[in-house]
């Protein structure tokens, strides 16, 4: 039907049996669900700010291919990075799959 083509390219917030079966996997990498935002949340250390920064840099030019960006926070050495999706105001898809993705950068940089 039109109406499941249209609603292919939207982004969807994630049911409860879609954060059951995608979520754990992220927390037990230390993704933390946001108290009071869908969102999801994780804090990143690197050695110095060159690995931080080329962290961000990596993950940048991903997000700019997905056209999902990171709401993010950078201090010489720390990165903070929160994930939601404006879309549909909450966590879709597409925040799981760009948390894999910052996963395994941050695991090349480290
Ligand atoms: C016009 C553009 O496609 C949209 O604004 C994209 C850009 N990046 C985005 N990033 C995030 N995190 N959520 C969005 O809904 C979103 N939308």
């Amino acid at each position: 039907m039109i109406e499941d083509l249209l609603e292919a390219g939207k982004a969807h917030r994630l049911s409860a049996e879609e954060r059951d079966q995608l979520l754990p996997n992220l927390r037990a990498v230390g993704w933390n669900e946001l108290e009071g935002r869908d969102a999801i949340f994780k804090q990143f250390h690197f050695k110095d700010f060159n690995r931080a920064f080329g962290f961000m840099t990596r993950v940048a030019l991903q997000a700019e291919k997905l056209d999902h960006h990171p709401e993010w926070f950078n201090v010489y050495n720390k990165v903070h990075i929160t994930l939601s999706t404006h879309e549909c105001a909450g966590l879709s898809e597409r925040d799981i799959n760009l948390a894999s993705f910052i996963e395994q950068v941050a695991v090349s940089m480290t």
